[in-house]
């Protein structure tokens, strides 16, 4: 079976939704940040930190080859995957690609509960960050089969609207 992947913004949900999603297949699931940690034995923000974004960028790339060559697996990547046509057209030879969106105030509001994502840093400028980040890439999450906004939906909304998705795309051969 394809791997289920999911891109989009800081803060639209991959990492929670992934899991939750997978732990409703049965399905493993594999965050590409996590792999990346660990792998390197550093935080996200280490990374960048002592090695810079360029170094992190070509990690995630090897990260996202690897995972690429799973079948069945639940796999959220990092916001910035899509930068690279490279990782996108790896992701896309087996997984079914969902984009999650929200609107820069939901991404203000969930993105500062915890500051783990070094690219948004700078506080004062961060509504400033995330609007010129957006404008760079909404055309990159365009490249996916199948987009959600979820903008005031519980998990549970998201996670029912994939299960839709997925079921009428005929990617769970008949399972619930
Ligand atoms: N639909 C949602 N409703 C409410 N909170 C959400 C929703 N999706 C994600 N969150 C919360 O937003 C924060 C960021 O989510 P996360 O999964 O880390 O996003 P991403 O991996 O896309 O950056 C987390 O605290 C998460 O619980
Ligand atoms: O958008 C980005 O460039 C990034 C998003 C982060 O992942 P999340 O989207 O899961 O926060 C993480 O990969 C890193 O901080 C860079
Ligand atoms: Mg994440």
């Amino acid at each position: 079976m394809k791997n289920i992947v999911l891109i989009g913004f800081m803060g639209t949900g991959k990492t929670t939704v992934g899991r939750l999603l997978a732990n409703r297949l049965g399905r493993p699931f594999f965050d590409s940040d996590k792999k990346i940690e660990y792998e390197n034995n550093l935080s996200i923000r280490e990374i960048f930190e002592v090695y810079g974004e360029l170094y992190f960028r070509q990690q995630e790339k090897m990260i996202i080859a690897k995972l690429s060559r799973y079948n069945n697996a639940v796999i959220a990547t990092g916001g910035g995957v899509v930068l690279s046509l490279e990782n996108m057209n790896n992701l896309k030879r087996n997984g079914v690609i969902i984009t999650l969106t929200a609107s820069v105030e939901t991404i203000l509001e969930r993105t500062s509960r915890r500051n783990t994502r070094p690219l948004l840093d700078d506080f004062d400028q961060r509504e400033k960050i995330v609007n010129k980040l957006l404008k760079e890439r909404a055309e990159l999450y365009y490249n996916a089969d199948y987009s959600i906004n979820t903008n005031s939906k519980s998990l549970q909304q998201v996670i029912n609207e994939i299960m839709f998705f997925l079921r009428q795309g005929g990617y769970l051969r008949g399972k619930r």
